[in-house]
């Protein structure tokens, strides 16, 4: 959970400097409830403030109802004369009931709301920073640490509440004893350390304990999910892997109770001690105040009301140190929610810029040089690429593993930005060209491209999410895409829910989903289609089609990008770009580039002669 970032937090958990960042946990409370709800804030505040009142009037009113009642008029005549003291006491008990009443509601209507916003303003910061810093190991990190910090933001507004809370009443006790006697406080300060030092010495030692365990009980519970997960039952099952991860799973459980045990008999003694010295610390306490009252320097009524506030004072102040520990803990996670605004500043996608043109354009890509950011490969992913791309045709991007093609597309699609080198899209530079402009402008069937856990309709239809979705849109992309029959062949058609782990969810075929990936890209409806690997999971016949419909696709005007290490499907293509290791090494038609007896011929060569030159009798295919 990001504990194993949070190293300065154990030497950060001792009584002073707990106390000394109360002021700043607090206002950072204060911060988040605000701008949640000003009003629930208010609210709750003004409770708060109020309960405290009433506790100390509660407490004033206690010493004045035994003045009267120890007073030498008799028990009868005190009692009496108490009657006004008593109604007070009894009229502060139950506004405070009230009052508490009030918190919990305003509080429980403020919690959930704190989260709702922190977590928003999370995820709306993740989806505006660019492609690169999602790629960032040491930022993506930072990204699912923070996404903690939401429930931590809104536990904080309760601790906080509940520190303020303590605040008032400890405030209220102390000045209370100060009233009796000016000795009594530090007594009552005397009292609260050793519960104190517990408190933070077991949260102490749980923190350096997570810190330690945190990979371990992070892989034991990934263990435990591999055993229920759907894409890995099958093997799981075959291979008979189960009983491999259980007993891997059970040892590494084992190991972890023994170190809770462990910590669970240090917490015993600690508690132990502590209760020990509390009541060494009571004993001290209660001997000062006897001698007070031997000394006549506080009467007996005084002595009862001390005994009282003490006791209120110090179940306050236990309450505090643990609400602040808490608090510490929470911060921690609540500041990743922090690093991420500040250092994802300066890495957002810029809003606005040169307008991009609609309609069919081409592109060209002009001496484009990249790396990514952070790689520690030697030479650049791309080495001063020069291509075009020309409206209204298929071009074909080819090339071995790792060549360099998903990454150029990623460039062409203003994903990334070249280190040098630029790229124009209809003439307009991606660099300065209007972000949100250029990304509408393609459609995109990655070879990876998303499967949704959501049903059909939206799956197709999330190609433009930002507008309704309409069953004629529907099913003329599954049309365009050949997936018509995919379609028809679904237990509730558009509407049947594309996940096994959800109830009347339905399983599709590698194939299938590659058919619907097509119909997103078809709903789009953008000028550039790009689309890497599309046949894949196709059979021959499906592969046959989906070319068919691509070529129609650029027949209609849209330009088309397809990368693809079928070399059959690439003679329909117009132009060929050959990658070999970050550069164009040939460019032409596909033709040509047989006739010239290179790099692309070679390649097609090699699979041609497979088809040719059937495998002998015995040998193996695989
Ligand atoms: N996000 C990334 N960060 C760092 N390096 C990357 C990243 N994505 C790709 N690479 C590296 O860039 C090189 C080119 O990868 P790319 O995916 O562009 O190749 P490709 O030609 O599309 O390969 P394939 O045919 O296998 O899909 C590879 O060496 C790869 O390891």
């Amino acid at each position: 959970m990001g504990w194993s970032r949070h190293d300065e937090a154990i030497t950060g958990l001792t009584l002073r400097r707990t106390l000394v960042q109360l002021p700043r946990m607090l206002l950072v409370c204060a911060r988040l409830a605000r701008d949640a709800d000003r009003r629930a804030t208010g609210t709750v505040v003004l409770a708060e403030s109020l309960r405290g009142v009433t506790a100390a009037v509660s407490l004033l009113g206690i010493q004045a109802v035994l003045a009267a009642i120890l007073a030498p008029a008799g028990v009868a005549d005190g009692l009496r004369d108490a009657l006004p003291a008593i109604l007070l006491v009894a009229g502060a008990a139950s506004a405070g009931a009230v009052l508490a009443a009030v918190t919990t509601y305003a509080d429980g209507v403020l919690q959930p709301k704190v989260e709702r916003l922190a977590r928003e303003r999370y995820l709306r910061r993740a989806l505006t920073v660019e492609l690169s810093a999602i790629e960032d190991h040491a930022f993506h990190k930072l990204l699912e640490s923070a996404q903690f910090g939401a429930s931590s933001a809104r536990r904080m507004v309760g601790q906080g509440t509940r520190v303020i809370s303590a605040l008032i009443s400890l405030v209220a006790a102390a000045g209370v004893l100060a009233v009796l006697h000016p000795v009594l406080m530090p007594m009552l300060l005397l009292m609260t350390l050793p519960g104190a030092w517990a408190t933070l010495t077991i949260a102490r030692g749980r923190y350096r304990s997570y810190h330690e365990w945190v990979q371990h009980t992070r892989a034991a519970s990934t263990i435990s999910r591999l055993i229920i997960e759907e894409d890995a039952a099958a093997e799981v099952r075959v291979h008979g892997i189960g009983p491999f991860l259980l007993h891997h799973f059970g040892a590494m459980s084992r190991a972890y109770e023994g170190e809770q045990a462990r910590l669970a008999r240090i917490a015993a003694g600690t508690r132990l001690t502590a209760a020990a010295l509390t009541g060494l610390t009571a004993v001290a306490a209660y001997a000062v105040l006897a001698g007070l009252l031997w000394t006549g320097a506080v009467a007996l009524a005084a002595a009862g009301a001390a005994v009282v506030a003490i006791r209120a004072g110090s179940s306050a102040l236990d309450s505090m140190i643990s609400q602040v520990t808490n608090m510490h803990e929470d911060s921690l996670f609540v500041h990743d929610l922090h690093r991420v605004v500040t250092e994802s500043t300066g890495r957002e996608i810029p809003v606005g810029g040169e307008p991009v043109p609609d309609g069919p354009v081409g592109i060209a890509v002009e001496h484009v040089t990249f790396s990514f950011p952070g790689s520690e490969k030697p030479s650049p992913v791309l080495r001063d690429v020069s291509l075009t791309v020309p409206a209204g045709r298929v071009t074909a991007l080819v090339g071995e593993n790792g060549s360099g093609k998903t990454t150029l597309v990623k460039l062409i699609c203003g994903l990334h930005r070249p280190d040098s080198g630029r790229i124009l899209f209809g003439g307009v530079d991606t660099v300065r060209a209007d972000r949100a402009q250029l990304f509408s402008r393609f459609a995109v069937v990655g070879q990876d491209f998303y499967r949704w856990p959501f049903t059909a309709r939206v799956n197709v239809g999330i190609g433009r999410a930002e507008e309704p979705m309409t069953g004629a849109r529907l099913d003329r992309a599954a049309g365009q895409a050949g997936a018509t029959a995919v379609v028809d062949s679904l237990p509730r058609r558009w509407g049947t829910l594309l996940s096994r782990v959800f109830q009347r969810g339905h399983q599709l075929s590698g194939g299938q989903w590659q058919r619907l990936g097509i119909a997103r890209a078809a709903y789009r409806d953008a000028p550039v289609l790009i689309v890497d690997e599309p046949t894949a999971a196709l059979d021959a016949r499906a592969e046959q089609e989906v070319f068919d419909r691509i070529r129609a696709l650029a027949d209609e005007g849209r330009t088309v990008v397809l990368i693809t290490h079928r070399m059959a499907s690439v003679r329909d293509a117009d132009l060929v770009h050959v990658l070999h290791e970050g550069a164009v090494v040939e460019s032409g038609d596909p033709a040509e580039l047989l006739a010239r007896g290179g790099r692309y011929a070679e390649m097609y060569a090699l699979q041609a002669a497979r088809f040719a030159d059937p495998p002998e009798r015995g040998t193996s295919v695989c």
